[in-house]
């Protein structure tokens, strides 16, 4: 959708305007509603938009009062309405420009490893901010700032406030991304439509939460019963249950979803004295929910770390450290069921030579044409890992040297038969061979199938030789 931008701040006017009457009509005593929708807003702009929106949040601070003096039919002068409605406007605007100003360079840099800290600034800037704004707020409203205004006043401005916020000003941040793609915000947490577009599972796992939500609070008010209406706080459980199946957009819609439903219901019961509990609870499941959004995110990607650490990105053999790792656990295996294991070490001849007459990236294709052709004489349970440089190395379980070498030379054999696009470029390996001793560390069965590498090499290289060739041959040094 193109807005001029003009356009833009009307629309972010009008918005705020709605959500601002959205809350007068949600409220279950004059002044107090259990959430405050324009605050997310006014969050969401100020992260998104900066300091450029100022002037339009407090427009829309000014239109509120003067509104709002329509609403209540109250006494106040045109002159009083416009000192009251900019006194809130500068209150409203500066202190969440400036807590939003705070998050601004985290939330631009937002990743699955740093949404931990990313969330706990977001809940402790927002928890500070719509304090003091609460308090700002009571302070210009009411002759200073007793006992009684405070636990009853600002206690519920603060809730409602930090509700909103918590609440809703993700989901708001997310659909200006949607309309503004361009900031490219939030994409490490994938804010767009989800991959597998089962609708009707999340319509069951959201119809079940505001089932559960609506039986609560029915309860609780047919019964006027405080501990019943604190079963609201295991809502969090149905609620974290999305977040785990559900992509993050669908996760912090259904949180908007859980505050509408409450508050609606608080609105249609008018049950003033149980509304604090489920103010309360609303900024508790928000900060679950954004506690678990973060599990999911590190889960994936400590799972890509994993397999980043398990197999070189090149070849796509399994990594050095895992090789070993991998092959402690086979030897342990071998020793246990009598079993034979036998060791191949692989090195490219003169691969220096290729990469300085071809190129490296040719040197790299040959290394991962090497692993290929090498994976065909292999079967499911061999591993073939990459030492590093232009060296490889294969675990073969069930496996005497005999067969080893047979394995080796055949690998030998597929590897000189390669072809390139370069006619002039041919290439063959050597192959060091060993049988593993069970009862000896895997180093010494290293150390072995190197050492016949070695001798292969000075052979006059592209052959495969074992222990008992090298001693026959009298290679060693
Ligand atoms: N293209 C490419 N080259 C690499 C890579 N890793 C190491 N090399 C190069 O591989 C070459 C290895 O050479 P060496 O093993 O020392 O010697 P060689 O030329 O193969 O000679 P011999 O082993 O004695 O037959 C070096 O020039 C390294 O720079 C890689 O990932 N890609």
């Amino acid at each position: 959708m193109k807005l001029s931008v003009v356009g833009k701040h009307l629309l972010l006017v009008f918005s705020w305007l709605a959500l601002w009457r959205l809350a007068v009509l949600m409220e279950y005593a004059p002044h107090a509603s259990i959430w405050f929708p324009p605050a997310g807003l006014t969050f969401a702009a100020f992260l998104l938009g900066g300091w450029r929106v100022i002037g339009t949040i407090s427009l829309a601070c000014i239109l509120s009062t003067i509104w709002e003096h329509h609403i209540y039919n109250d006494e106040r002068t045109l002159q009083h309405l416009l000192f009251s409605g900019t006194q809130f406007a500068l209150i409203h605007s500066f202190i969440y420009g400036i807590s939003a100003h705070l998050l601004r360079g985290v939330i631009n840099r937002i990743d699955s490893y740093n949404l931990y800290h990313v969330v706990m600034r977001f809940m402790t800037v927002a928890a500070i901010s719509s304090l003091c704004m609460a308090i700002g707020g009571v302070l210009t409203l009411y002759d200073g700032l007793t006992l009684d205004t405070l636990s009853q006043s600002v206690l519920g401005w603060w809730i409602g406030d930090l509700s909103g916020i918590l609440v809703l000003s993700p989901l708001f941040v997310a659909f200006m991304n949607r309309l503004y793609p361009k900031r490219g915000l939030l994409t490490a947490l994938q804010y767009s439509s989800p991959l597998h577009d089962k609708r009707w599972g999340y319509g069951i796992k959201l119809a079940f939460s505001t089932l559960l939500l609506t039986t609560v609070v029915t309860l609780a008010h047919l019964f006027n019963s405080p501990e019943i209406a604190c079963f609201v706080f295991f809502l969090a459980l149905p609620q974290m249950w999305i977040v785990y199946t559900e992509t993050p957009f669908r996760s912090i819609l259904s949180l908007a979803l859980y505050s509408v439903t409450t508050a609606a219901l608080v609105t249609l019961y008018g049950i003033d004295t149980l509304a604090f509990i489920y103010q309360v609870a609303l900024s508790v499941v928000a900060c679950c929910v954004y506690f678990v959004m973060g599990v999911p995110a590190l889960l994936s990607a400590n799972r890509e770390l994993h397999q980043k650490n398990q197999t070189d990105h090149l070849t796509g053999t399994v990594t050095r450290d895992y090789f070993f790792t991998l092959a402690e656990h086979q030897m342990k295996q071998a020793k246990r069921y009598r079993q034979a294991i036998s060791l191949i070490l692989i090195d490219v001849d003169k691969f220096k030579a290729v990469n300085d007459s071809f190129g490296h990236s040719t040197g790299d294709e040959v290394l991962r044409n090497i692993a290929l052709e090498v994976k065909e004489s292999l079967r499911e349970s061999d591993i073939l890992g990459r030492f590093g440089g232009d060296e490889f190395m294969v675990m073969l379980p069930q496996t005497n040297e005999d067969d080893a070498v047979a394995v080796a030379e055949q690998m030998r054999q597929r590897v000189e038969r390669l072809t390139f696009p370069h006619p002039a470029l041919t290439i063959t390996c050597s192959f060091g061979v060993s049988e593993l001793d069970p009862k000896k560390p895997f180093q010494h069965a290293f150390e072995l199938a190197d050492s016949s590498l070695l001798a292969a090499k000075r052979a006059g290289r592209n052959q495969t030789l074992r222990c008992r060739d090298v001693a026959s041959k009298s290679l060693y040094n």
